[in-house]
């Protein structure tokens, strides 16, 4: 569905210059849940207007639902549906106007734009809100005529650039809970942008991690995790027992650290499925003599995962941001 080589984008103006995005490769297959995650700026956006054949690439080559970005830019609009940051629908309009201008735009005919249109109503739950102008819709609301809008000619493959920035929890929640059923009616690809750790970690069936410009990871979350971030368990033991907790647990896994906290030691490990690992630490450390006073099994998240990539945390500078 899409073929990208080397897509970079350096945005020049007078003497200054942004390398926005720097060598980007992206293959993405029909059907597929794609999301690509990264910091403000990091050029996720950037990537999916080139994408969508809106903003030519400084160089580079990509083929999406089968037509060029450079040379056939009409196709590839014709058959993808994007929906950017923004929302693109007219303030004074009817919800319903709307849906039909969008689809005579895209060519279908009257009494193809009203059954489509219908259809769209009803799956994005928008049908009590046909006859309401635009400008009185909620946020969420809006954001689903934006998806309704953007899917009006059926396409098979869907952009979303950050779909649920600014909602609150359950907004957000109602949005995906669309997203998914039309992907699981229409079997349509999707690739969006998000700065949602979770989101990103529980939607998306491949996260591909951009950060200045660049893919620095692209795997299915848990393998993220467990390649790059992997499972931490800690044990609390007694400061005398130390050395020897310490020849326990160090074949269990990788990376084994400590820390001296009062009369206690803290031992950490990184191990594969740390769940399991977690009980077999304490059965050995008991049967060495040694009472554990607490253990506690850390699981990644994508946080980490970008930690452990960048030494920076996407979380804080989210929050910074
Ligand atoms: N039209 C433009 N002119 C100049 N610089 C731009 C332009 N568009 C984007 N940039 C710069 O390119 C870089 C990448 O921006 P981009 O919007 O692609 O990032 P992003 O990952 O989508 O970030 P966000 O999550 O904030 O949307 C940023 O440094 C941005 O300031």
């Amino acid at each position: 569905m899409i073929e990208a080589h080397g897509l970079t984008k350096t945005f020049t103006s007078g003497r200054t210059s942004v390398e926005a995005v720097r060598g980007v490769d992206l293959q993405v297959a029909d059907g597929e849940l794609v999301a690509l995650l990264g910091p403000n700026g990091a050029g996720k956006s950037t990537t999916l207007r080139m994408l969508t054949s809106l903003l030519p690439p400084t160089s580079g080559t990509a083929t999406v639902a089968g037509a060029d970005i450079a040379r056939e830019p009409a196709e590839v609009r014709a058959r993808i549906g994007y929906i950017g940051q923004k929302h693109g629908a007219g303030h004074n309009y009817r919800v319903w106007d709307e849906l039909v201008m969008q689809g005579r735009f895209y060519g279908l005919t009257r009494a193809e734009a009203h059954t489509r249109g219908q259809e769209l109503l009803e799956t994005l739950d928008l049908t009590g809100l046909k006859n309401r102008k635009v400008s009185t819709l909620s946020g969420g609301q809006q954001r689903r005529l934006d998806i309704a809008l953007g899917l009006i000619h059926s396409p098979a493959l869907l952009f979303l650039d950050e779909p649920s920035t600014g909602m609150d929890p359950q907004s957000r929640a109602n949005l995906w809970e669309h997203i998914l059923r039309l992907r699981a009616e229409r079997g349509t690809t999707i690739v969006l942008t998000t700065h949602y750790l979770e989101e990103a970690d529980q939607m998306a069936e491949r996260v591909v991690v951009i950060d200045h410009g660049r893919v620095i990871a692209d795997d299915t979350a848990p393998n993220l995790k467990r390649d790059l971030a992997g499972d931490r368990i800690t044990v609390t033991v007694s400061g005398d027992d130390l050395p020897r907790a310490l020849h326990v647990v160090e074949p269990l896994g990788a990376e084994v650290a400590h820390q001296q906290l009062g009369g206690e030691s803290r031992v950490t490990v990184r191990t594969h499925g740390g769940a399991a690992v977690l009980p077999e630490a304490i059965r050995r450390l008991e049967a060495g003599g040694i009472g554990v006073r607490e253990a506690t099994l850390h699981q990644p998240t994508l946080d980490d995962v970008f930690l452990a990539l960048t030494g920076r945390s996407l979380r804080e500078e989210e929050a910074a941001a």
